[in-house]
Parts: structure tokens; sequence; C-alpha cells
């Protein structure tokens, strides 16, 4: 468990963190989302100790990080690619760093093969690529066996055989009963791991619940339905709060009106539908309607339109 008490960071005028209060549980994925800048970083660095806060508290199991008589057994985490020695081979480092806190040499040997870096794992890391840097980072994350495991970007740099491997290894760790911590920016990615969300913005909590509640909420959803009458199902549904799109004859996209609604009134009418059902948002539309105001570096899309964008 993670306990995040009114947490706030300041870094010269730059608030950071902003009053930031949550709780990760164990037993499931947790998702950290926030646009580039929103403070995921410093708010995990903070969790392990790395960054002193302005005010308020960081609880890892119960108590603070530094309070912890074994860390690396209490919490492992990824924050970014490690400074690895280059001329240092992924076995030694494991080896230096587990020597460093009472663990076995039989621990490292397990960690590198749970992290499919034994064929390489006697060569220099200096030639390691992105996707085995990553991973070596998430063997040290892991050395220590520990309760909570937290990672900042862990699929970064990963192929896709990578990216299923993590996926997997996270669900297993959250089915062993550990509390999972994870930021990523692939949202595709976040939809398929992560079971809850914290959603951050500008130093700010956004959103914290579970992923499908997040997602429900979007106002991006809508109801698509299809009708040989669709003209006459536009009018009696049209209203208040309610929006009909039509992507195509016979088709209407409803905003505003759950499905079973829908069906009732286009029964009351003795309409007939050929297909009604429920379009979720996805995590990245309910991420961007979430987030729009919170984005601190907008894109000039329009202004690319205007100028660079035309290639005729
Ligand atoms: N050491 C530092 N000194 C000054 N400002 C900092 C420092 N570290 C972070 N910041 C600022 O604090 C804010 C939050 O940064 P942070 O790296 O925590 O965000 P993030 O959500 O992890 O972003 P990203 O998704 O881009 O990695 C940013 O505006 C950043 O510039």
């Amino acid at each position: 468990m993670i306990e995040v008490n009114d947490l706030s960071k300041r870094y010269g005028d730059k608030l950071a963190v902003d009053a930031l209060s949550f709780a990760v549980r164990p037993g499931v994925v947790t998702g950290f989302l926030g646009p580039n800048g929103a403070g995921k970083s410093t708010t995990m660095r903070m969790i392990m100790g790395l960054d002193r806060p302005s005010s308020g508290t960081v609880r890892v199991n119960g108590r603070p990080y530094e309070q912890h008589e074994a860390p690396l057994e209490t919490i492992g985490a990824l924050l970014e690619a490690k400074a690895i020695h280059p001329g240092r081979s992924a076995y030694h480092h494991l080896l230096a760093l587990a020597a460093s806190n009472g663990i076995g040499r039989r621990r490292v040997l397990e960690v590198i093969d749970m992290v499919g870096l034994t064929e390489v794992s006697r060569k220099r890391a200096g030639g390691f690529s992105l996707g085995m840097g990553q991973r070596l980072g998430i063997a040290s994350a892991l050395l220590g066996d520990p309760r909570i495991v937290m990672l900042d970007e862990p699929v970064n740099g990963l192929d896709p055989e990578g990216v299923l491997w993590i996926r997997n290894l996270l669900k297993d760790l959250a089915d062993q009963g550990r509390t999972v911590f994870v930021s990523s920016h692939l949202m595709s990615e976040m939809a398929l791991i992560a079971e809850d969300l914290i959603v951050i913005g500008r130093g700010r909590l956004l959103s914290a619940g579970p992923l499908a509640d997040f997602v429900a909420q979007s106002s991006s959803r809508s109801v698509r339905v299809q009708s040989p009458q669709a003209g006459t199902l536009r009018e009696l549904l049209v209203g208040d709060g309610v929006s009909v799109t039509g992507s195509r004859p016979g088709v209407l996209d409803v905003q505003g009106l759950e499905a079973a609604e829908i069906g009732e009134r286009a029964a009351a009418a003795g309409l007939v539908l050929h297909e009604l059902f429920v379009q979720e948002a996805s995590l990245e539309e309910a991420f961007m309607e979430l987030t729009r105001d919170a984005v601190e570096y907008h894109a000039t899309t329009a202004e690319f339109a205007t100028t660079g964008g035309t290639n005729r």
C-alpha cells in the first residue's frame, strides 16, 4: 500500500506537486497518468524518499520509506533508465546491488532469468539496447522481492514481445498480492494493464478510482443505433442534453441517452431497430477530455495546419 497525503513539492516558483492525496492498494495494477510535466516522476521520487516533500507525507506499507530496515524488500522501483557503469555486466551490477542490501547471489540469477537477460548477463551493459536497459532496471527493482513495485514508463523502449512480457509480469505481481504502481504515456497499453487509475494534471489530483469508471464517465461514450427509420428516430431522440450525429445513412450516434431509453422510445413509437449498442470511450478519449485544461505544453496543431502542414 502506498499512501500519499496532502503532498506538495515546490521547485523555486514552480509548484510541481500540489496538495496531492491518493492511495495505491495491493492486489491490482494501478496506472499513474498525467500530461508531460504533470508531476508524476516528482511524486514517484518522493515516494522513494529521493526527493524531500515541501509539505505532506508519504507512507509505504504504513511507514515513510527511510524508516524501513530492508527498503529493497519493501519497495522496488524503476524510476529512470539507471546510470549503470557501461563497463560492468548486468550480472555484476545486480550482484553489487544485492551485496549492499544483504541479498544472495541466487536471487541475482533468479531476477536475471525473470527479465530474460540470461544470455547477455555477462556482457558489458554499455552495449545494451534501450529495451535491454529497461529489463535490467526492472531486474534491479525486483531484486529484493518487494511487496510494492513502482515503475516509471516501464514499456519505454520495449519491442512488442517485451511489452507483452511486462504486461504479464505486472499482472502476475499484482495477483501475488503486491502493490503495483506504474506510469505510462501509452494509453492503449495502460487500458490493458491497469485496473485502478490515478490521474494528475499540473500537480493536482484529477481522478482516482477504477479505470472502468473513469472511461464510463467520459462524455465521448455514445450509443450507436441502426434503423431503417433513422430520420423519424432522430426526431424522437434529440432534445436537451442529447446530441445525435450520423456517420452514414440509417446509422445514428447518440450522446446523452442510455441504450435502454433509446430502445424503449423506439419501441413505443413502433420503430424498427437493426442494431443498438454502447460505444465506450477509449481511455485516450477519457484522458484527453479530463486533462484538456491541465496540459502544460500544447502542440500548435492549427499553426502547423496553416504553415508546415500543407505539403502541396
Ligand atoms: N529538479 C527540478 N528542478 C526544477 N523543476 C523541476 C525539477 N524536477 C521537475 N521539475 C518540474 O516539475 C514539473 C513536474 O515534473 P515531472 O518530471 O515530475 O513531471 P512528469 O509528470 O513526470 O512529466 P513527464 O510525463 O514529462 O515525464 C515540471 O514542470 C518540471 O519541469
